[in-house]
């Protein structure tokens, strides 16, 4: 088995020991070809390289960044880059390979396997798969897989704006979560550490100056009523959403790698809307969150959201800019992984 190790030096979890101690463990298991990422978007076209030369895994050792661009690497072949698709499965591809064609019932046969070592901040894909948010423990565990002939088939999400695209492991956000992302990216850029601390002081500071007042989005979709006045708004590929240490955050706590999208939208900003909601989603209760001032999709396969001005936008926590239209797609058995 042929595999290609992406590390990402610079993840916040990611140091020479674990590096070595994975090299070694992945190294006795399988042949294996290390690259350090060096810039951003450099795992992307890593990753569209392992899968023109026909590697069989794709290992990645950093955060959810990093497994983000890998993925995308993975299923737009050029260079990992994506031209906005014109429909559902087409990716912006070249013609299908052979592969490809013998897995048309499966796409995510034709495409390298996706072995994940946590190494970033909150590892949110890492974990929702189940893995130990430790790397040496974790990679104890994918060790454990790959004896066992084990892999696990899952769905990815897709975002589509303008004329771009880009699939999502685990979320994307418009609207106040993605403008609280943007802030913590420019205190990252600052030199500062993205711990949950962070995130939380950062969120509740951002609260104040968040509009609260002047809803901008409208959700749409095949079979979906129309939804006016969304604050914010959570698609989610999987729950949780995120974790706080130790503790889960479940604003959509039916989501899952097997279904389609999830969506949880606000109405209401007000601290007396968001408090109650705040506690049901910090609990273990498998229930959705429930008021009136909430929009919730579950397992859809396709949905937009329009702004009449442009909001932040974020995808599996990496700030994207604001936009006024997104369209949001569920790609099931897009992707093998080890685990
Ligand atoms: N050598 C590098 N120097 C600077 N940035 C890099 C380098 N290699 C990768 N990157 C970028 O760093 C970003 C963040 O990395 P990554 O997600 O692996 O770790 P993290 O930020 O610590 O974790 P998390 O995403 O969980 O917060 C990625 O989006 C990637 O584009």
């Amino acid at each position: 088995m042929r595999a290609m190790l992406l590390v990402n030096p610079k993840a916040t979890t990611t140091n020479a020991r674990t590096r070595n101690v994975l090299l070694r463990a992945l190294g006795a298991a399988m042949e294996l070809t290390v690259e350090e990422t060096g810039y951003r978007g450099h795992a992307a076209s890593l990753a569209a390289t392992a899968r023109a030369k026909g590697y069989d895994v794709v290992a990645v050792l950093g955060g959810d960044g990093t497994i983000n661009e890998t993925v995308n690497g993975l299923l737009n072949p050029v260079n990992g880059i994506a031209a906005r698709p014109s429909g559902p499965g087409d990716d912006g591809a070249p013609a299908p390979s052979v592969a490809d064609a013998v897995a048309d019932d499966n796409p995510s046969a034709g495409r390298p396997a996706v072995i994940v070592i946590p190494g970033g901040s909150a590892n949110v894909f890492a974990r929702g798969l189940g893995l130990p948010n430790d790397p040496v423990e974790a990679t104890g565990a994918v060790l454990e897989a790959l004896r066992e002939g084990r892999r696990r088939t899952v769905g990815l999400g897709q975002a589509l704006w303008e004329n771009e695209s880009r699939y999502f492991t685990f979320c994307a956000g418009l609207g106040y979560d993605a403008e609280v992302v943007r802030a913590v990216e420019g205190l990252r850029g600052a030199g500062r550490k993205a711990t949950p601390a962070r995130y939380v002081n950062t969120a509740l500071r951002h609260y104040v100056a968040t509009d609260k007042r002047r809803p901008a989005m409208t959700l749409t979709g095949p079979g979906i009523p129309t939804a006016a006045g969304i604050f914010m708004a959570i698609i989610s590929n999987t729950s949780p959403w995120t974790y706080v240490g130790t503790r889960p955050v479940r604003p959509t706590p039916w989501a899952s790698f097997e279904t389609g999208l999830d969506m949880l939208g606000l109405q209401r900003m007000g601290l007396t809307s968001l408090m109650p909601l705040i506690q049901h989603i910090l609990t273990e209760s498998d229930a959705l969150p429930s008021g009136r001032h909430l929009v919730q999709l579950h397992d859809e396969p396709e949905f937009t959201l329009t702004a009449d001005r442009p909001v932040a936008f974020e995808l599996d926590g990496d700030y994207l800019g604001e936009r006024e239209s997104v369209t949001f797609r569920s790609i099931p058995n897009a992707l093998q992984v080890l685990v």
